[in-house]
């Protein structure tokens, strides 16, 4: 064992499980918390989570545990790889237990009712907490399989970035750090919802003309947005803006994708959701970035364009016929908009 921190991993999913593992890989003992006492059950005694992530070995010292108590109590770094419809209230009842702990969130969404990014809920639950978020093109699977990946641990507090990068940078998983916390969540967050239309592209055998004009066009789309929060645009051409939408919108394995290629094969989208049985956090985000981007005037045409589809009836071919006669505009347009 390299040290004796104390690790816990929240939330028992792909995600949560594949970072567990990548921990003990580096010699930690992990807690993965999980809410289902079965599914921690299976995990103890056959060393797999087959619902989750099927076919991979689950290292000796990851340990399964049900009481979020206990775990939250003796760890000091804490991974939250929860669902964002989740995070708050699970981790809200104990927020006197995470004064003064690291906290790191995981979770790629957006509160619905606030609009807050996972890292913020965490910030008003636990203000005495040092937080950061980490993000990138992570395809829990892949990782499990030690596919040479990176990612990005975003945080203003850079002892946790570097005890961070100590505990997860490893053989096949590089951690690179950032300053911009916020920037790396909101590029986590807001590709979901191009994956979602790439899948439908995808179904749909569209052109590979057609896919790279997507993938530039959701990257223009999701700066301008950012930028008009605040972001820092540069954040949007590294690990957790261009690299992650290219690995979501070009991946079968993306669940966001997934749902979109339900779609493109005509399924509604309450049985694309059923189908996948998995999270995929674009849904929700397309409706409060819908909502977000009215209130402050942005234009996103591919946000529009998918809400149009997905909750206000029309089809895919009214809303390609609005995209492309839409009048010309300049390429690179959402750089110039920015004060950076
Ligand atoms: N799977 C992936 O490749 C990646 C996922 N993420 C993010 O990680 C977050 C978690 O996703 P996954 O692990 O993929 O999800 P998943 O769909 O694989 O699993 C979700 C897990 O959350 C648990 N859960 C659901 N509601 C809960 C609640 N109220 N309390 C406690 N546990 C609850 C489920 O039981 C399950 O264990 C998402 O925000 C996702 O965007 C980020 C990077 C990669
Ligand atoms: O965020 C991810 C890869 O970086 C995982 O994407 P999905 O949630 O669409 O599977």
């Amino acid at each position: 064992m390299t040290d004796q921190l104390a690790i816990a991993v929240l939330g028992g999913g792909s995600f949560g499980t594949a970072i567990s593992n990548l921990l003990a890989e580096n010699g930690h003992a992990v807690r993965l918390w999980m809410r289902d006492a079965a599914q921690a059950e299976a995990i103890r005694s056959t060393r797999e989570n087959p619902r989750y992530l099927k076919g991979i070995k689950i290292h000796a010292l990851v340990e399964p545990t049900t009481d979020l108590a206990a775990t939250l109590a003796s760890s000091e770094l804490l991974f939250v790889a929860l669902p964002s419809s989740a995070l708050r209230a699970a981790l809200a009842p104990h927020a006197a237990q995470l004064a003064g702990k690291q906290l790191v969130s995981l979770t790629k969404g957006i509160e619905a009712q606030t609009f807050k990014l996972m890292s913020e809920i965490l910030e008003e639950v636990a203000p005495q907490a040092h937080i950061g978020v980490l993000s990138g093109p992570n395809l829990a699977k892949e990782i499990a399989e030690h596919a040479l990946t990176a990612t990005v641990v975003a945080s203003e507090d850079e002892a946790l970035c570097r005890r961070v990068q100590a505990v997860l940078h490893g053989r096949t998983f590089r951690v690179y750090a950032s300053g911009d916390r916020f920037g790396v969540e909101l590029g986590g967050a807001l590709k979901n919802v191009y994956a979602i239309i790439a899948g439908m592209a995808a179904a749909l055998g569209m052109g590979e003309n057609t896919k790279s004009m997507l993938i530039t066009r959701a990257l223009a789309e999701m700066t301008r947005f950012a930028v008009k929060l605040g972001a820092n645009p540069m954040t949007f051409l590294g690990l957790a803006g261009v690299g992650d939408l290219i690995v979501t919108c070009s991946s079968p394995k993306s669940r966001n994708y997934q749902v979109g290629f339900a779609l493109g094969e005509g399924l509604s989208l309450e049985e694309a959701v059923a189908r996948l049985g998995e999270t995929a956090e674009g849904v929700n985000t397309l409706k409060v970035l819908k909502a977000k981007a009215e209130e402050l005037q942005i234009y996103m045409p591919l946000v529009a364009g998918l809400h149009a589809i997905l909750f206000e009836g029309r089809t895919l071919a009214q809303v390609i016929e609005v995209l492309m006669r839409g009048e010309p505009k300049t390429d690179v347009d959402f750089i110039s908009l920015s004060g950076f």
